[in-house]
Order: C-alpha cells, then sequence, then structure tokens
C-alpha cells in the first residue's frame, strides 16, 4: 500500500503568528482575464500552501444559486429514511450512502492526537457520471459507477450542474499552482483530463459526540484541492504547523480550498496537506459539501521538476493516482480494504 506523505518540515521558516492565518485569494481579476493576476495570485497561493494549507476563494465564480440548491438537496437527501438512504449503500465502487460510523478503519499517519472513533457523521458519495456503456465501467473498474437516489425529483440534475461549475473552477485554478511552483502555466492541465472529482455531500447530526469523538476524525484529504463551500454552520478545525488546533471562521459565500496528499507528492513535501477534522457535539445539524478535485485515475503522480529534493533524493515514487487513492481508501474503510485484498488474490490467482 501506498505510504502517507509526510511533510519536509525543513524547507519551511514561518513566524507562529503567520502559521494561523488563513489568506483570502479574491479570484476576480484573474477570472476577468486581467493581466498580471495570475502571477499574483500564484504567489499568494504558495504562500498559502506553504504555511498553512488553506485558503479561502473569493469571488470564485461558482454561483451562490447553485450552492444554496446543493446545500438543499444534500438536507433533503438526509431528511430520507434510513432503509431509503441504505439502498443505496457504499460498496467498492466508492459511491453511494455511507452511513454513521462507517469510517471503520483509521486515517494511518495522519492521526495526529491518536483517537480512533468512527466519524459522527452520514454522506452521500459521488463520482463523475458517466455512460452506462463506458468501457472502463463495463470493464468492471472500481470507483466508477454511481448510485442515485430515487425519488428525489430533481436532484441528479442540480448535482450535475454542481459537479460541472465546481469542476470548472478546479481546472481554471490549475495555472495558479503551477505558477506557484515556477512551472509553466500549463503543467498541470494533462493530469485532470477527465479528473477523478467525488463529491462527499455530508450530513453532522447535532448533539453527537464531543470533546473525543468527532463529527470527521482528524485525517488529510487523499487528492489535489478540496474545494469546500462555506457551510451555514462552523465545526470545522484545522491542525497548524504551530501545532494548535484552530477554528476555520465561517466566511459566508467564500470556498475554503485545502491541499491534499497528492499536491504533497507533486510537491515533494513543499505544499501542505494539514490535518483537519469536524468537531462534535455541534448546537445544530451541519452540512457540507466538499468537491475533491483530483487527477485522472491514470495519471502518474511523481514530483514536479521544479521540487527537487536539495540533497538530490528522489522524493516520492511515482504513483498512478487509482493506485494510490484505492490504498487510501483502504486505510479509512473496512469495505474497501476488502475490496483491495480480493484484488490482490485475484490477480495472483
Ligand atoms: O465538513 C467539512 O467541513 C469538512 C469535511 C472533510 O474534511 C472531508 O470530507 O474531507
Ligand atoms: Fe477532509
Amino acid at each position: 500500500m501506498a505510504s502517507e506523505p509526510t511533510i519536509d518540515t525543513a524547507q519551511h521558516h514561518w513566524p507562529r503568528a503567520g502559521l494561523e492565518e488563513i489568506p483570502v485569494l479574491d479570484l476576480g481579476d484573474y477570472l476577468a482575464g486581467k493581466a498580471g493576476a495570475a502571477e499574483q495570485l500564484g504567489a499568494g497561493l504558495r504562500d498559502a500552501q506553504e504555511r498553512i494549507g488553506f485558503f479561502y476563494i473569493h469571488n470564485h465564480g461558482v454561483p451562490q444559486d447553485l450552492i444554496d440548491r446543493m446545500f438543499a438537496e444534500t438536507s433533503r437527501f438526509h431528511a430520507q429514511p434510513l432503509d431509503r438512504k441504505t439502498s443505496i449503500k457504499i460498496d467498492e465502487q466508492q459511491t453511494g450512502y455511507a452511513p454513521m460510523q462507517s469510517s471503520e478503519i483509521k486515517y494511518g499517519d495522519a492521526v495526529v492526537d491518536g483517537r480512533h472513533k468512527p466519524d459522527l457523521s452520514e454522506a452521500l458519495w459521488l463520482r463523475r457520471d458517466i455512460p452506462d456503456d463506458d468501457p472502463e465501467l463495463l470493464a468492471g473498474r472500481r470507483f466508477r459507477r454511481n448510485k442515485w437516489p430515487e425519488g428525489l425529483p430533481g436532484f441528479r440534475d442540480t448535482v450535475g450542474e454542481y459537479m460541472v461549475a465546481m469542476e470548472q473552477l478546479g481546472r481554471r485554478m490549475l495555472p495558479l499552482y503551477a505558477l506557484a511552483l515556477d512551472l509553466p502555466a500549463d503543467y498541470f492541465a494533462p493530469f485532470f483530463v477527465r479528473a477523478d472529482i467525488p463529491c462527499r455531500f455530508g450530513h453532522y447530526p447535532a448533539h453527537l459526540g464531543g470533546p473525543d469523538h468527532f463529527g470527521a476524525a482528524p485525517h488529510t484529504d487523499a487528492g489535489f484541492m478540496t474545494l469546500l463551500p462555506q457551510a451555514k454552520e462552523a465545526g470545522l478545525e484545522i491542525f497548524t504547523r504551530s501545532k494548535r488546533w484552530i477554528p476555520a471562521p465561517v466566511r459566508p459565500g467564500d470556498i475554503l480550498v485545502n491541499g491534499g496528499n497528492c499536491l504533497v507528492r507533486f510537491t515533494n513535501g513543499r505544499f501542505l496537506a494539514t490535518p483537519h477534522r469536524v468537531v462534535g457535539g455541534l448546537p445544530r445539524d451541519r452540512y457540507s459539501i466538499p468537491l475533491f478535485y483530483n487527477p485522472a485515475f491514470d495519471a502518474v503522480v511523481a514530483p514536479v521538476p521544479t521540487c527537487a529534493r536539495a540533497d538530490g533524493s528522489a522524493g516520492f515514487a511515482p504513483i498512478r493516482y487509482e493506485d494510490y487513492i484505492a490504498g487510501y481508501l483502504a486505510s479509512v474503510y473496512a469495505h474497501q480494504a476488502r475490496a483491495a485484498a480480493r484484488e490482490q488474490s485475484a490477480q495472483h490467482a
């Protein structure tokens, strides 16, 4: 299984105060095509990703009405009776309904405080929708088949609209990552043709858990960039390089962005995948709708040329994204660990 990335802290030198500030990047001028805006944002993104691993984006171009409708659909889905939700229960495809406390194994090295209780949240996972005759789907590849809820008219259309808008945002942000790393602006584009864009439409019921039992236990995300439209309720906390948990303030209308383990691998540990968690014991129900903007399944995630290690060592070994994500999921979910074991024994049979 793929080993989790570790952060090369020797490359980071920042005063403590700065380690706890989540910057805001305004994409307005950039999306309007203003000269110089991309370079300026690239520098801001570099600072954010080296220092704290999280940043808000303002004027991101995704209509608020669409985000509001996606939140409304998410609460409509979770308001259904449990047997309706479990009729599309999550399986080795990693799409469908993940019930409360279904993260059965814990997040390997990313667990920063040794607490191992399964998440007090439920979620509907969906990926890019592909036609029934897609060759990879017909070949039985994992992570390809969506499970759509029935009896919720309009749900599927809204999810489709949301995925298109959010994927476009992710694609438009790729040049900023490239410029942040002194690479040609189009460097990352080929890795994201048919990007993997899993969405987690999550519900954290009020009054569950507490200081030692979380809505989402401490973890790092697996992919490249996580796009998290702001929930109405607070509750997300991030573990900074000053070794403290700080709340991520709710900034209505903005989208919170954070780096995942694939970004760490691309940058040989220079950009952070910062551990985060959702606290337990929330005063009100909380919904969240992250889209994980990740490479295509066949893309090979390998350190970029500008992130060679100073000591000449190679750093992270190249790995196909799909192999990486399968290993990550097997470390979090028992059903994925079983699927991985089945695939291994089939290969050796
Ligand atoms: O609900 C949130 O605010 C964050 C959830 C999260 O960290 C995740 O789904 O990876
Ligand atoms: Fe996360």
